[in-house]
């Protein structure tokens, strides 16, 4: 993205007559705002046009005295440091900046334009295995890049999975993460699938219940692998067309989740089923690890690194 694109660069003549570049922030008024995208529990989504560029952004809106009152302070704090620290991959959604005025913050970001992954599944009932390989490779290629950033989502699910206009993902909604301490790690951000597991601390946050890790829910403790949990629920979904644990209401959904208790539907693919299975382990250390989850036979043929990220999204097809 050429550097003019996100902030206003000004080229301006100073009062020597010298030729001087000026850095302007821009505000709401530089903005045409469009439809709400999506509302989030104290913000809202928004597509906005820049008037200057005409180029179209997604702007979340954060009402600085419900967030105050509602002390989410520190949520919109971790939002703006893993949305910053995340700016190198086609997978994540991008921060351009922020600005303010008295009543509200705006995070201007890129703007997916096809929306959640949610709602092609909801449309499609299923994705065929083409699909859900392509998909899931993409989501995997993202989240091996927030781990190596020391970051864990935590509440991976396909209403936080957007597509962008070429129908790739952009991983969306960073509220709830948790940045590893770069201290406590081994600095090399790959590796050990317990780093973050918090030893003084008891977690207080838990992510939405279909997703949420088996270890968050027996020792309030979220790890890289908890990551890999919901990307296993995730791969079921896509090609189940609804998710493995879930049931008539929240604590039924955890005690199936802490019992294991999930099956296959009849013509699962034997493939996908071996990977979820090894995926869906209530222990996180003997849960496959991001390297094996990439060489496992289901991804055969993805060309992992830059090249998933330039090839043709595949036409979604259904799974009947
Ligand atoms: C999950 C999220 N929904 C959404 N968040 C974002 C969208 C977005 C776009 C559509 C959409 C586009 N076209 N049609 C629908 C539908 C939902 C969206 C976007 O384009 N760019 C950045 C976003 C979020 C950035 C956030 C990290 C700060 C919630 C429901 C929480 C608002």
């Amino acid at each position: 993205k050429e550097k003019g694109a996100a902030t206003g660069i000004r080229q301006e003549i100073d009062q020597n007559g010298r030729p001087v570049t000026r850095v302007v922030k821009k505000g709401v008024k530089d903005f045409s705002f469009g439809r709400t995208l999506g509302e989030g529990s104290y913000s809202t989504v928004l597509a906005a046009t820049d008037r200057q560029t005409l180029r179209e952004y997604a702007i979340k809106v954060l009402d600085k005295r419900h967030i105050i009152k509602e002390k989410k302070v520190k949520y919109v704090n971790i939002e703006k440091d893993t949305l910053n620290r995340l700016t190198e991959h086609p997978g994540i959604v991008r921060l351009y900046y922020t600005f303010q005025d008295e009543r509200s913050l705006y995070f201007v970001l890129d703007l997916a334009s096809g929306g959640e992954l949610l709602g092609f599944l909801k449309k499609m009932t299923s994705f065929d295995v083409e699909c859900t390989r392509f998909y899931g490779a993409q989501i995997l290629d993202a989240i091996d890049y927030m781990h190596s950033r020391g970051v864990i989502h935590r509440d991976l699910k396909p209403e936080n999975v957007l597509l962008d206009d070429q129908m790739h993902i952009k991983i969306t909604d960073f509220g709830t993460a948790k940045i590893l301490d770069p201290k406590k790690t081994n600095g090399t951000g790959s590796g050990d699938p317990l780093e973050g597991m918090e030893t003084e601390r008891a977690q207080s946050f838990v992510g939405t219940a279909e997703y949420v890790s088996p270890e968050l829910l027996t020792d309030k403790n979220a790890c890289k692998a908890s990551d890999l949990w919901a990307f296993g629920c995730i791969i079921y979904q896509l090609l189940a067309g609804r998710p493995p644990f879930k049931a008539a209401n929240e604590y039924q959904t955890f005690q199936k989740i802490v019992g294991l208790e999930y099956a296959f539907p009849d013509g699962f693919p034997s493939l996908a089923k071996d990977l979820v299975e090894r995926l869906l382990v209530l222990d996180p250390i003997t849960r496959l690890p991001i390297e094996h989850i990439k060489s496992h036979p289901f991804f055969d043929g993805i060309v992992w690194g830059k090249g998933l990220w330039k090839q043709k999204a595949p036409r979604l097809k259904a799974y009947v």
